[in-house]
């Protein structure tokens, strides 16, 4: 039984409003509904495939920093995991979806999947390893919260169905638990000035998932800065 508050439930809590939107977006209605545009899905995969490579490269790179043996494997092997699961699975999603190799690197980056990488790689490096893992959590979790949201209605579409059991899957959520560990005790390990960074950067990575959902409907690009 539980028996305190952790360092990760008051990050949780502080930002429920942000992640309540996201698991009541209109990308995930209309996904669950079976009514999301296939080109719209296709528009998010490509931006998350950036997205996904640079999150696992992270995994690596926060791992250089650290001490504790625990922690370096747990991310070593978490980068790992991204490529054989989730990755993998979206390597499937491109075969069904004829997005090729060509097409990829023709894609530009949009500023919203692009800012929000920028944004982990700035808590690393203007900031700490503890404070680069605390901007990871929000990906492992909400994703994770939503599939377990939306996993008793489906989805009436096969890829869409596919999507959504990758976050509620065993071994997501086992991942999940691991990265809430680490990041409780990351935070255990520095001062509360250092506290209140991580807990800043986790609600920006909230507030860039929500982003995300708006930029992947509205197929943002680069004129949405500039017009
Ligand atoms: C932007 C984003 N956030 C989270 C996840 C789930 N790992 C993802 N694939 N993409």
């Amino acid at each position: 039984m539980k028996t305190s508050t952790t360092f990760t439930d008051k990050m949780h809590e502080l930002a429920k409003p942000l992640w309540l939107r996201s698991v009541n977006h209109p990308f995930i209605k209309q996904l669950t509904a079976g009514e999301l545009p296939m080109s719209t899905f296709r528009y998010y995969l490509l931006q998350d495939r950036y997205y996904l490579s640079e999150f696992g490269k992270l995994h690596n790179l926060i791992a250089d920093q650290l001490d504790d043996p625990s922690a370096i494997d747990f991310l070593r092997k978490g980068a790992e995991g991204l490529k054989n699961g989730e990755i993998a699975v979206r390597k499937g999603f491109f075969t069904e979806l004829n997005i090729t190799k060509e097409e990829i690197a023709l894609t530009p980056i949009a500023p919203t999947a692009y800012n929000y990488v920028n944004h982990m790689y700035a808590a690393l490096y203007r900031g700490t390893p503890q404070r680069a893992i605390s901007a990871l959590l929000p990906c492992y979790w909400l994703y994770n919260e939503i599939g377990k949201a939306v996993i008793s209605k489906g989805a009436p579409v096969s890829l869409y169905q596919q999507w959504i059991e990758t976050y509620d899957s065993e071994g997501y959520t086992d991942s999940v638990n691991q990265m809430i560990q680490l990041t409780n005790l990351a935070a255990s390990q520095v001062d509360d000035a250092e506290r209140q960074q991580m807990t800043d950067v986790f609600i920006k990575s909230s507030a860039y998932e929500l982003g995300y959902w708006q930029m992947s409907l509205k197929h943002e690009n680069w004129d949405a800065l500039t017009k």
